[in-house]
């Protein structure tokens, strides 16, 4: 199947201005000001196919919303190839985004000063969207995204909640292929996070729309992501499932002990104790080198066992993980 994202070897330098320290390099500075390259990206390659949820995300300054500049055609690569849909953003940004829906929680594309129902018709003018297709998606948004509450509000006075779906809608009036999203539940309470991941899903589901999903929030990308393109420094460092990440990336598993009374000897030759607290201990250990049951049996044999659980590793593990290592 044709990728609907192409990335190949992109790379986006950036000029900044040296810094030097103390009151004499500032002044020097301001006088003769320097400049060095820093690399936002820094060869980064993915191919992406329809109708996939793919999490995008890394620690900050790890290159993330410059690539998604990139993607969008905002910014223009220093080198490498990027085509979304066949279209290059670089040649011919208009085609590529209508292709393209794009949501950045952190701003709006609404206007303050209209109602909501007014800024979807200013939307729609401007992006040039038939009046057919523009009513059919609004009714189907208005569903899925219960907007009749606050259509007539003016955006300024919505909630955060309401307005990310206002935005939300906004990025599906002109039927997009693909989605970008960058951190789109931030700063919302559990309830409008639901709402919008429904929506998303519904949207990948019923429409077969691409989903590309920037995020801190790690229920987003377990809730939402089948893959995960992880960067960090301006590179790829993992590219695969979930599932296969957590696999590959944390080789532990927990097991926590609860103990009748205190003991003595906790020790065990193929775990490590990595945390006490009164009667409970953790312990850690290979899932290649032993089973759960089998450390079970063994500490059962010298220990008195109250209660245990044993902790899989999750999605958080396997992040905190790749990025201690890169
Ligand atoms: N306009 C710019 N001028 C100079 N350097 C920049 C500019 N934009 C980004 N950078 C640098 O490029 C690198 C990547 O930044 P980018 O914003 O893409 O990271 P990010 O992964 O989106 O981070 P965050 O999660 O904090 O948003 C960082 O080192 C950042 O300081």
């Amino acid at each position: 199947m044709e990728a609907v994202i192409e990335v190949n070897e992109l790379v986006k330098e950036y000029m900044v201005a040296k810094k030097e320290s103390g009151l004499r390099g500032a002044l020097k500075s301001l006088l003769f000001p320097e400049k060095t390259k820093v690399k936002g990206v820094d060869g980064i390659s993915f191919s992406i196919a329809p109708g996939e949820i793919v999490g995008y995300i890394g620690p900050n300054g790890a290159g993330k919303s410059t690539t998604i500049k990139m993607l969008t055609g905002i910014l223009h690569p220093t080198s490498g190839s990027i085509k979304v849909c066949g279209i290059s953003p670089q040649a011919d940004r208009k085609a590529v985004v209508r292709k393209l829906g794009v949501v950045f929680g952190q701003r709006t594309q609404l206007y303050w000063d209209l109602r909501l129902g007014e800024s979807f018709e200013l939307l729609r003018r401007i992006y040039q969207i038939d009046k057919t297709t523009y009513e059919e998606n609004l009714a189907v948004l208005s569903d899925v995204l219960k907007l009749n509450e606050f259509i007539d509000t003016p955006v300024r006075q919505l909630s955060l909640g309401q307005r990310m779906r206002g935005d939300l809608a906004a990025a599906m009036l002109h039927s997009p292929e693909v989605l970008f999203l960058d951190e789109p539940t931030i700063g919302l309470d559990a309830d409008a996070k639901h709402a919008i991941r429904d929506f998303i899903k519904e949207m990948n589901r019923n429409r077969g729309v691409t989903v590309i999903l920037t995020t801190h929030d790690l229920d987003d990308v377990e809730q939402l992501c089948s893959r995960l393109v992880v960067v960090n420094h301006g590179k790829v460092v993992e590219d695969g499932p979930i599932e296969s990440l957590i696999h590959k990336l944390t080789p532990h598993r927990l097991l926590v002990v609860e103990l009748q009374h205190p003991c003595d000897d906790l020790s065990h030759p193929a775990a490590e104790i990595i945390k006490r607290d009164g009667l409970k201990i953790w312990y850690q250990f290979e899932k290649q080198r032993m089973t759960a049951a089998e450390l079970i049996s063994d500490l059962s044999q010298k220990l008195p066992i109250q209660d245990l659980s044993v902790k899989e590793p999750d999605i958080e593990d396997a992040i905190r993980e790749v990025y201690k290592t890169t």
